[in-house]
């Protein structure tokens, strides 16, 4: 700039100027707004404390607690504040973030702390913000938040004080490295830093092509050299590469939150695109995660049956029956044996049912004014009991009933149990409830009586039910706090089957996986015959497995965990179901997936569910009814818990990983298009020996700036391209830099430039005689028309098939002239398809306006630009775009005929086209294609 102040016009310097600063303020706002829209993503996966105000449960953001609330909390959460613990049971938090303490530390409300000035590791009867709870519940009330809280002092002591370790010299380096890598952009996801890396490699090649130049002009630098060196190497610098990288990734994860999808870990957004393999959880993705309470066994009496269930936490609702009589709570003081299983579902529950008070009298809809808190399995069986009026409130209000300990459910016992003392009775009973096979072999029964009830279980499992085994036991000479010694022996008093029914949209969105060439399986916690039984409902399995397959189609974790990592490899397909799932089988699943070069995204909620989140390519936590520990582990957090929005994660993946090679392909052709018309043009010298530029240096950034942020950006935006959901996934151990993004960038890049080249050797040559006037680089005289017309012609050429290539790019393989059959045809649908990104397309219309202008408002175009208005000359332009667009639709027919690129992109060795009819056919193909 400063050669071109000296030695130039004022004027040029100061566009150029103009337009370099404009260049950095668009980015620089385009960055902005980027950090603006993370930032408010950022407090949506904020975490949230469960609270009671005025008598009632509530979950408010952790940051709107005051001192006073009362707080509960549970296994697997992050306690929100500060609190003195009023209630608890088996509670036990990890304070290692605090004090440093990797062992779970147990805490009771009963401690009263003598010595007031006692370590904080010792006060047992706090437990403190940010810690997690590891095992057992509590209820506390908040004496500090937010920076008053311990973790708090110590944040704030720690605040600007990050130590280094190492002398002063290193230290120093390290500073340099880290600003380093942040200037350069080396931070940030895996394709930031590819993007990075990448744009730096061109920088180098900015580097060597300004040599180029000057060495063409045998280093007798003038000022008209210096500029156009330096303007050639700014055409191959992405400045906006990154930015638009950024902004493409922030409405992305917008777009996601909208979704029901909360993006945590930036990663995951890339990740999520490209996964061949979902392995979710059934209950409350896959199904409603609302059981009800469907059939019951009761020894010495029968089966009973509820019918006619609409709300699943309402006991007034439906009826039940026994035999053909419909039977109420009457019926209890008949039957000792229905009483006492009704006591055992009640009392071993830690689950609520209440009616909300009907507050909105006036209005005319009827809504649901049962509510309910706790897991599904418990109300369903809360709501049982209460149909008899035996719910567990009517229980503990007769004062009766003295709770003496817990032994919790967590997701590898699959069983609890819990302790009372009888008052009226004056008897210490347990009752215990959990899943058939883990319950009924410890049982007090004969051998032939365990394998009837096994049977009657298998039977109800087969129904979809999900099938408890409730026991009982008086408890004498036994510690209750043992919990090997109550569990055992007990004495069978019922089975109960409860029906989860699937969400309404799962059963399309697994076709729409299978239709991607995504595999979706089901780990569950449940019984193999309930998880089949479901898996058939939703898709997931069907009929027409292939028989070789069905053994390892569905398997229990039992069978699975039993197989050694050989034989697992050995497999001619992974399991779809697998049943009785523990923590330790998802995280085998993730490693047997990725042995088989797959990528997976594994759903969870527990507590134990964080290695396999983190071991997944992509981790989804529950939002719902997830733990904060799973939802720390995960990169992704669903806050309705549903299947569907999974899918739709992975259709936003694709579509961002689409619109990030479409500007990227955009970016390279402009930038090998230039390179080639630039360099190549050195060769057109003058009668001097001086090279006649075919663009002059202001053309150059101006082409840069029209055609480089907005479109790339415009590209960003493009809405999921037809087929994005009916392929299969893209490779993500390629990347964005595929072959095809490779070898259609060159083609078309070359092409732009030789028909850049080739206009402006019809003009020059072609109609002038090949006169190069002399001196035309540096101002205007008359010998230099001819190159003032010839650089007009160079100049509409390159950027109208830069805008062109826009709209072209937005598929790889369709043409644009039939981009969305299924939407529009006909000849108008050209229109359509550029109509429909809206940015885009103004984008490219403000870039085709504003050529006119530059060419022809007098002065301005002589003297910045450099060249002149044209005439016949369009004639050119015009032939230039038509024979530009017939290389690149040829050249996509091609792909199309030869099933090249993305066109024929391949699923296990076969090519899928269009729609899959359905996945075991395909499936069942390679498989036997591999064993033959
Ligand atoms: N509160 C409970 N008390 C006793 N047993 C339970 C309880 N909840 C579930 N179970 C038993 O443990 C098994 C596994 O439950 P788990 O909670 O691991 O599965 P889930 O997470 O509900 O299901 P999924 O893994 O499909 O989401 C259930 O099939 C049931 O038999
Ligand atoms: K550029």
């Amino acid at each position: 700039m400063a050669a071109s102040f000296g030695m130039l016009d004022y004027i040029e310097g100061s566009v150029i100027a103009a337009v370099i600063c404009l260049n950095i303020v668009i980015g620089f706002v385009q960055d902005y707004r980027a950090e603006k829209t993370m930032q408010s993503l950022h407090s949506l996966s904020a975490p949230v404390a469960t609270v009671i105000r005025d008598g009632k449960v509530e979950k408010v953001k952790a940051e709107l607690l005051v001192k006073g609330d009362i707080v509960k909390i549970s296994v697997g959460d992050v306690v929100p504040a500060d609190l003195r613990v009023l209630e608890s049971m088996n509670l036990e938090t990890n304070e290692a973030l605090l004090t440093g303490e990797s062992l779970p530390i147990a805490k009771s409300g009963y401690v009263i702390m003598k010595d007031e000035l006692s370590p904080i590791g010792d006060r047992q009867n706090m437990v403190w913000s940010s810690s997690t709870v590891t095992k057992g519940r509590g209820t506390g009330i908040v004496v500090a938040t937010g920076m008053q809280t311990q973790v708090g002092t110590i944040a704030e002591l720690l605040r600007g004080k990050t130590a280094v370790q190492g002398g002063p010299l290193k230290r120093f380096l390290l500073k340099v490295q880290k600003s380093a890598k942040n200037i350069l952009g080396l931070v940030g996801t895996p394709l930031q830093v590819k993007l990075s890396k990448f744009a730096l490699l061109l920088f180098g090649l900015a580097i060597l092509l300004a040599i180029i130049v000057f060495s063409s002009a045998k280093w007798k630098i003038t000022g008209e050299t210096l500029i156009y060196g330096i303007c050639v190497a700014v055409a191959v610098i992405p400045e906006s590469l990154i930015a638009v990288l950024t902004i493409t990734m922030a409405v992305g994860t917008k777009t996601m939150a909208k979704g029901n999808v909360i993006v945590r870990k930036m990663q995951a957004l890339e990740a999520v695109g490209g996964v061949t393999n979902i392995c979710s959880d059934k209950t409350g993705t896959l199904t409603q995660g609302k059981m009800i309470a469907r059939k019951a066994f009761i020894p010495g009496l029968g089966e009973i049956r509820i019918d006619g269930v609409q709300d699943p936490f309402d006991p007034t609702n439906g009826k039940v029956f026994f035999g053909d009589e419909e039977i109420n709570s009457d019926y209890i003081s008949r039957s000792r044996e229905l009483a006492l299983f009704l006591e055992g579902v009640a009392v071993c529950n830690l689950a609520t049912v209440h009616r909300s008070d009907p507050t909105n009298l006036s209005s005319e809809k009827v809504t649901s004014q049962w509510k309910a808190t706790g897991e599904p399995t418990e109300i369903s069986l809360q709501v049982l009991a209460m149909r008899f009026g035996y719910g567990k409130e009517d229980l503990m209000r007769t004062g009766e009933w003295d709770l003496v300990t817990e032994h919790p459910f967590d997701s590898t016992v699959k069983k609890m149990s819990i302790v009372h003392h009888h008052r009226g009775r004056d008897t210490v009973e347990a009752f215990m409830k959990g899943a058939g096979e883990v319950v009924v072999p410890t049982l007090n029964i004969s051998e032939a009586r365990k394998e009837e009830i096994m049977a009657m279980i298998e039977r109800l499992a087969g129904e979809g039910l999900r099938v408890l085994c409730v026991a009982h036991k008086h408890l004498i000479n036994v510690d209750p706090h043992v919990r090997s010694e109550v569990e055992n022996g007990m004495n069978f008093i019922g089975l109960v089957g409860l029906y989860d029914p699937p969400r309404v949209e799962t059963k399309d969105a697994v076709r729409r996986c299978r239709i991607a060439g995504v595999e979706v399986h089901m780990l569950t916690g449940d019984h193999i015959r309930t998880a089949t039984a479901i898996a058939h409902e939703v898709g997931i399995l069907s009929p027409g497995m292939p028989s070789a397959l069905a053994k390892t189609m569905v398997m229990t974790a039992g069978q699975f965990d039993a197989l050694s990592d050989a034989e697992i490899d050995a497999l001619p397909v992974l399991p779809k179901v697998i049943a009785r799932c523990s923590p330790a089988t998802k995280v085998r699943m993730v490693e047997a997936l990725h042995r088989r070069k797959a990528f997976c995204v594994m759903t969870g909620d527990g507590v134990n569910d964080s290695p396999a989140l983190k071991r997944a390519d992509v981790g989804i936590a529950m939002g719902l009814t997830g733990s904060d520990v799973a939802k720390d582990a995960a990169d992704l957090v669903l806050t309705d818990d549903n299947f569907a929005s999974i899918v739709r994660a992975v259709e936003e993946g694709r579509r961002l990983f689409d619109n990030i090679q479409k500007f990227i392909m955009h970016l390279l052709i402009s930038n090998i298009s230039q390179v080639v018309l630039l360099l190549i043009g050195l060769a057109f010298q003058d009668k001097n020996k001086v090279s006649v530029f075919p663009l002059s240096p202001l053309e150059i950034l101006w082409v840069n700036m029209i055609t480089s942020s907005f479109l790339a950006l415009g590209l960003g935006l493009e809405e999921a391209s037809p087929d994005v959901m009916t392929r299969p996934p893209h490779d993500l151990r390629t990347g964005v830099f595929t072959w095809e993004v490779i070898i259609d960038k060159s083609l078309y890049g070359v092409t732009m430039g030789l028909l850049c080249l080739i206009s402006f050797v019809i003009v020059i040559f072609g109609a002038n005689d090949g006169n190069l006037g002399h001196d035309c680089n540096h101002s205007f005289n008359d010998s230099c028309e001819p190159v003032y017309r010839a650089r007009a012609t160079v100049f509409a050429v390159l950027s109208f098939l830069l805008l062109l290539t826009a709209w072209e790019v937005k598929h790889f393989t369709r043409s644009l002239f039939r981009l969305n059959p299924e939407r529009h045809t006909g000849p108008l649908a050209v229109f359509h398809a550029i109509w429909y990104n809206r940015f885009l397309f103004w984008a490219v219309v403000a870039g085709f306006v504003i050529t006119f202008p530059v060419i022809y408002i007098p002065v301005f175009n002589s003297v910045v630009f450099k060249h002149t208005g044209i005439s016949w000359e369009w004639g050119v332009v015009i032939g230039a775009c038509v024979a530009y667009l017939s290389v690149v639709e040829g050249w996509k027919a091609i792909k199309r005929w030869r099933r090249w690129g993305s066109a024929g992109r391949k699923v296990n060795g076969i090519a899928v086209v269009g729609d899959l009819e359905e996945g075991y056919e395909f499936i069942g193909e390679t498989v036997e294609r591999k064993q033959g």
